[in-house]
C-alpha cells in the first residue's frame, strides 16, 4: 500500500504563466504537488515545469501521450530527463507502445518518474464510449485497461474515483490509482461526468486526487484548498 501524505494534486491549468506561477506562489510544495497539462506546457514548454521545480514542487506532466510506442516512448523519456515526478499516457495506447515508454524511461540515469496511463476519461459516460465505438460500461474499459496497464509493468492509472473500489480487487496494492473528476459539494461538476467528493475518493482508496477548477476558478482558491485539506485531514 503507498503511504504518502501529499494526496492532492493541483491542477494548474491557466491560460497564462503568469497566473500559474501566481497560484504556485500561494501554495505549499509540503502540502501538495501540482499538474502541468496540456493548456500550460503548451503556453510555457518545459521552462514552465523547472519553473516550478525550482519553486520545490513535484510536478505530474498530464500530456496523456499517444502515439506509435517509438514516439510515445520517446516523449516519455524528455519527461522523465526533465525530472518531472509523473508522466501519464493512454492505456488505449496498447501494450508495444506502453511496454516501449517503460522501456525508455529506464534508460534515463536515476529515473525516478512515474509512468501512468490514462484508462476512460472521467469526462466520458456510457453513451460517450457508445459515439466511438464501445458499447459497454466505463467500468468494464477501465478494469481491462487497468489490467493491462499493470501487466505491462506501469506505476498506476488515472481512473474515476468511482472504480477504485472494484479496481483494487484486480490490481496491486501499490498500483497507484490516480482521480482526477474529484468535485466537493461546494463546486459545479462542469464536463466531468463520473466525479466523486474528496473524501469519498479518499474512503474508496484514491491514491492521489487530482483538482483544479474546483480550487483554481474558486474566488478564493486557498480557501477552496483549505476547505478540501478540512474535508480529508481525518482520513490521511
Ligand atoms: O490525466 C488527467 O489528469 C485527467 C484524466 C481524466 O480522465 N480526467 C481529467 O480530468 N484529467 C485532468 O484532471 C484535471 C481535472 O480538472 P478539474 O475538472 O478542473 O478538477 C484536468 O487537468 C484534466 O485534464
Amino acid at each position: 500500500m503507498i503511504t504518502d501524505s501529499k494526496r492532492i494534486i493541483v491542477a494548474l491549468d491557466y491560460p497564462t504563466v503568469e497566473q500559474a506561477l501566481f497560484m504556485a506562489d500561494q501554495l505549499d510544495p509540503a502540502r501538495c504537488r501540482l499538474k502541468v497539462g496540456k493548456e500550460l506546457f503548451t503556453r510555457g514548454g518545459p521552462a514552465i515545469v523547472e519553473a516550478l521545480q525550482n519553486k520545490g514542487f513535484e510536478i505530474f506532466l498530464d500530456l496523456k501521450f499517444h502515439d506509435i510506442p517509438n514516439t510515445t516512448a520517446k516523449a516519455v523519456r524528455a519527461a522523465g530527463e526533465l525530472g518531472v515526478w509523473m508522466v501519464n499516457v493512454h492505456a488505449s495506447g496498447g501494450r508495444r507502445m506502453m511496454e516501449a515508454a517503460r522501456e525508455e524511461l529506464a534508460q534515463v540515469a536515476n529515473n525516478t518518474t512515474q509512468l501512468i496511463a490514462v484508462t476512460v476519461l472521467t469526462s466520458m459516460e456510457q453513451s460517450d464510449l457508445k459515439e466511438v465505438g464501445l458499447d459497454i460500461e466505463p467500468l468494464t474499459h477501465v478494469k481491462r485497461l487497468a489490467a493491462l496497464t499493470e501487466s505491462c509493468g506501469l506505476d498506476g492509472v488515472v481512473c474515476s474515483a468511482q472504480e477504485v473500489e472494484p479496481l483494487r480487487s484486480i490490481i496491486s496494492d501499490n498500483f497507484s490509482l490516480v482521480t482526477p473528476g474529484i468535485r466537493p459539494a461546494f463546486a459545479a461538476a462542469g464536463d466531468q461526468r463520473r466525479i466523486m467528493t474528496p473524501a469519498d475518493a479518499l474512503k474508496s482508496g484514491s491514491t492521489y486526487l487530482v483538482i483544479g477548477r474546483p480550487i483554481t476558478q474558486h474566488e478564493h482558491p486557498i480557501t477552496a484548498l483549505q476547505l478540501i485539506e478540512d474535508e480529508i485531514a481525518d482520513l490521511v
